[in-house]
């Protein structure tokens, strides 16, 4: 009888954005799951406590590495892969999680507010892509998961900036997929809908105590670890013939009318 198999154990993943949110729920994921993992944000004060709550619990066998590093700073994330091999050897999974945005009409967006949101969603995963994926092809190739958005697939008003990088992220994962199977790596992305989340609650100022538990699957806001158990297949031998995909992760939307209405935000 065939079992699916979702093992990653003793494998070595790369997250980047763990301090909170997404990032913090799919590091501690991949380390229930026996990988080690190399996680990073802007901040070694928020992100060294996410590293230290894996690497002392019991129950949980893969490792943690803190490391601050700036994804928008080439050499930062050059730094942070060297890290990363340094301590574990080598890299088998990249999850390119650090992103953000902040909501303005198109017309109220200036050079560098444009050139934040890109460098932030698209150019900081071109970064830790190809320093990362030199590694990989080099070694015995593995997976990499991008966090795109419900942004980078359908037009949301004031979301130009966000939509387009997201976008971009969707098409670069495609192009990669063709360019590096042969390497054997396979490069998915995942589109999530709204997912509550620190960064959520700074942007769109939602702020949801009572949530919904994940047996319901009509509309609602979803969890962090929701788009992390995505993400956990996608980097599995599960996932083995599954390359240049978009998982989307949003519930089940209300058709013929906005997400911001279905989700009681207008
Ligand atoms: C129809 C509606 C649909 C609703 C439902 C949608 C369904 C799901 C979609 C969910 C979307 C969620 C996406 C997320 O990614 S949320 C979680 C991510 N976390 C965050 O976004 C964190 C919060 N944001 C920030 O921390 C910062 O804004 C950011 C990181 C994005 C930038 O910070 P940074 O310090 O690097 O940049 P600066 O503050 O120095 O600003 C740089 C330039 O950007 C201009 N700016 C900044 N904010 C605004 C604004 N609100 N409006 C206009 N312009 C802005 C700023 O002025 C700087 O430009 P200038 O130098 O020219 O002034
Ligand atoms: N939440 C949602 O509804 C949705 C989120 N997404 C995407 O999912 C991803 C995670 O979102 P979410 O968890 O909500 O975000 P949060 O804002 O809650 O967390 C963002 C994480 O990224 C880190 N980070 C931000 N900028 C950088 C940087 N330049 N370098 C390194 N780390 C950085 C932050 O750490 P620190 O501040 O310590 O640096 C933090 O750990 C993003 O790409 C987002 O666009 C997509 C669709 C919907």
């Amino acid at each position: 009888m065939h079992e699916p198999d979702y093992d990653i154990a003793g494998e070595t993943a790369i997250v980047t954005g763990a301090s909170q949110g997404i990032g913090k729920s799919i590091a501690e994921t991949l380390a229930a799951s026996g990988a080690n993992v190399a996680i990073c944000s802007r901040s070694i004060d928020r992100v060294g406590p996410v590293a230290e709550d894996i690497n002392e619990a019991e129950d949980v066998p893969g490792e943690a590495l803190a490391v601050e590093c700036n994804v928008r700073e080439r050499e930062q994330v050059q730094s942070f892969v060297d890290e990363t091999v340094e301590a574990f050897g080598d890299i088998d999974v990249l999850v390119n999680n650090a992103g953000g945005e902040f909501v303005a009409n198109f017309e109220d967006i200036s050079e560098n507010g444009w050139k934040t949101i890109v460098d932030l969603n698209l150019h900081s995963t071109v970064h830790c892509t190809q320093l990362a994926g030199e590694v990989m092809r080099e070694g015995d190739g593995g997976s990499i998961v991008n966090l795109s958005s419900v942004n980078g697939q359908h037009a949301a008003p004031g979301e130009s900036h966000y939509g387009a990088s997201k976008a971009a992220v969707i098409r670069l994962t495609e192009t990669l997929a063709t360019e590096w199977a042969g390497d054997g790596i396979r490069v998915n992305c995942i589109a999530p809908g709204l997912i509550q989340t620190p960064g959520v609650a700074e942007t769109l100022g939602i702020q949801s105590e009572d949530m919904p538990s994940r047996e319901k699957t009509e509309r609602r806001i979803g969890h962090a670890e929701e788009i992390a158990d995505a993400v956990q297949f996608l980097v599995s031998p599960a996932a083995s013939f599954i390359t240049g995909e978009t998982l989307t992760a949003k519930g089940v939307p209300r058709a013929g009318n906005s997400m911001s209405q279905d989700l009681g935000l207008e």
